[in-house]
C-alpha cells in the first residue's frame, strides 16, 4: 500500500549516515538514486527509482512523470535517463551551519511500503566501488594537449568559424575505494551553500558527484520561468565582491551568453521578461559573471514555455560556445574523452510544481579505483591558452578538495 506525506521520523543517525544507507541500497536493489540539496536550502532530498531508471528517446519536460532528470552533454553513447519519484525522503540540515549532527531527522515523503523504508533502515552494506566500471575516460587530459586545443580554438575564432568556444579536459585521480560518499556530500553542501549539490547512481548513468552553480531552467507551474548567464571566471581575492572588477575578455565572455539567451528567447517572440546583471557571484573559491532572466508565465500566457526553452538553450554558450553548431563541431573533433553527463544537465522534475535543471558543471564520476574530474573554460579572440588551462584546475579543484582534500 502507497503512503505519502507520512512523518516517520528517525532519530539516532546522522545525515551522512542515512544518505550512505541510500547509495548501499540503491546497489544493491539496481536502483536509480538522486540525492541533491538545492541551493541555498537547508533539506537534502533523496529520490529514488527502484526500477532503475527508463531511457528516454526525447526530452519533453511536460510527458514526464515525478522525479529526476539525467541528461548527457551529447545523446549518443550516453543516455537520457529520467528516474522516478518513487521514493521520497527529505533531511533537514542544522540551519545554521548546514552541517550533520546526531539529531538529522530523515522524513519519509513518500514510499511504497514500510518494508522498503525499514530495508533501508537496516542496510549495513558498504558501496561496493569495484562495480562500477571506467569503459572510456582512461587518461587525464595533457597540459599541452588542451593548451593546443585552445589555441586552434582561438585560431578558428580569428578566422571567424565561430566566436566563443568552451573546451574541456578530464582529470583521473587514483582512489583507494575507500571514498565516504554521505560525508563528502554534506562537506559539499556546508562548503558551497549556494550550490546545487548533487549525487546521483544508477546502473544506466554510473555514480556522479558534483556541486553546480549554474540553473539551465527553473520553471515553477503557473507562477514564472527563469534562466542564467552566467560565464567568466577568477579566482577569489582578498577584495570584496563589490570591489571585483573584470577584463573585457570576461565580459564579452559572459555576453555572448546573454545574447544566445536573448535569441532563444526572440526566437519564440518573446519580448516579456526582466534581466538581472551582469553580476559578480561567488562559487566556493571562484567568482563568475551572473546575468539573470525572469518570465511571468501567468501574465505571458505561455505555460509551456519552460519545456520550450529547454529544448533551444542546451547547450548553451556557457558549455559549448556560439555558435552553437561549429562550436559543437570542433569539440566532437578536437576533445578526446567523453564528457558523458558532464555539461549535460540534471534536476528534480514536477515536484512540488517545481522543475529545477542546472547544468552539469564542477562535476565528477567515481569509477573503480579512480575519479574522473570534469572542467571547461569559455575561450574567446583574448584568451591565453595557459591561463585557461589554469581555470579548468581551479574547476577542477571544487570536487578534489571535498574527495581528495586537493
Ligand atoms: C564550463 C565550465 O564553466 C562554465 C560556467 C561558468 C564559467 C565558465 C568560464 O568562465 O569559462 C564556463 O562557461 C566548467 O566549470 O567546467
Amino acid at each position: 500500500m502507497e503512503k505519502e506525506t507520512q512523518d516517520i521520523k528517525q532519530t539516532q543517525l546522522t545525515a551522512e549516515a542515512h544518505l550512505n544507507k541510500f547509495i548501499a541500497f540503491a546497489q544493491k536493489n539496481k536502483a536509480a538514486l538522486a540525492i541533491y540539496r538545492l541551493p541555498n536550502d537547508s533539506k537534502l532530498q533523496l529520490l529514488c527509482d527502484l526500477s532503475g531508471g527508463n531511457y528516454i528517446e526525447e526530452l519533453n519536460l511536460e510527458d514526464l512523470s515525478p522525479g529526476f532528470i539525467v541528461h548527457p552533454f551529447q545523446t549518443g553513447i550516453d543516455k537520457i535517463v529520467s528516474f522516478d519519484a518513487e521514493i521520497l525522503a527529505e533531511i533537514s540540515l542544522n540551519p545554521a551551519n548546514g552541517a550533520s549532527s546526531k539529531r538529522d531527522v530523515l522524513d519519509w515523503k513518500k514510499s511504497p511500503s514500510e518494508e522498503i523504508e525499514k530495508e533501508i533502515e537496516n542496510t549495513n552494506l558498504q558501496f561496493d566501488f569495484n562495480l562500477l566500471e571506467n569503459s572510456s575516460n582512461h587518461d587525464s587530459t595533457l597540459a599541452s594537449d588542451y593548451i593546443d586545443m585552445v589555441e586552434k580554438g582561438i585560431q578558428f575564432i580569428k578566422r571567424e568559424e565561430f566566436y566563443k568556444v568552451v573546451p574541456s579536459k578530464i582529470k583521473n585521480i587514483e582512489s583507494n575505494n575507500d571514498i565516504n560518499l554521505g560525508q563528502a556530500f554534506i562537506n559539499a553542501c556546508k562548503k558551497y551553500p549556494n550550490a546545487f549539490v548533487n549525487l546521483t547512481y544508477s546502473s544506466k548513468t554510473g555514480l556522479w558527484f558534483g556541486a553546480s552553480p549554474e540553473t539551465l531552467i527553473e520553471d515553477k507551474k503557473g507562477e514564472y520561468f527563469k534562466t542564467m548567464a552566467l560565464a567568466g571566471t577568477q579566482a577569489k581575492s582578498e577584495k570584496s565582491i563589490a570591489e571585483t572588477t573584470w577584463t573585457q575578455k570576461e565580459i564579452e565572455e559572459q555576453a555572448y551568453v546573454s545574447r544566445y539567451i536573448i535569441n532563444c528567447f526572440k526566437k519564440i517572440r518573446l519580448r516579456d521578461f526582466d534581466e538581472i546583471g551582469p553580476k559578480t557571484i561567488q562559487a566556493g573559491n571562484l567568482l563568475h559573471l551572473k546575468t539573470t532572466f525572469k518570465v511571468n508565465t501567468e501574465s505571458v500566457n505561455f505555460p509551456e514555455l519552460g519545456s520550450v526553452m529547454l529544448k533551444l538553450l542546451h547547450p548553451t554558450s556557457a558549455v559549448c560556445g556560439m555558435p552553437k553548431e561549429s562550436a559543437l563541431d570542433f569539440i566532437s573533433k578536437e576533445e578526446k574523452h567523453n564528457r558523458g553527463y558532464f555539461s549535460g544537465f540534471m534536476g528534480p522534475v514536477h515536484l512540488n510544481n517545481l522543475s529545477h535543471l542546472f547544468v552539469n558543471l564542477r562535476c565528477c564520476q567515481i569509477y573503480n579505483q579512480s575519479v574522473t574530474f570534469y572542467a571547461g573554460a569559455g575561450i574567446t579572440e583574448d584568451s591565453k591558452a595557459e591561463k585557461e588551462w589554469e581555470e579548468t584546475e581551479m574547476k577542477c579543484k571544487v570536487l578534489s578538495n571535498i574527495i581528495f582534500g586537493i
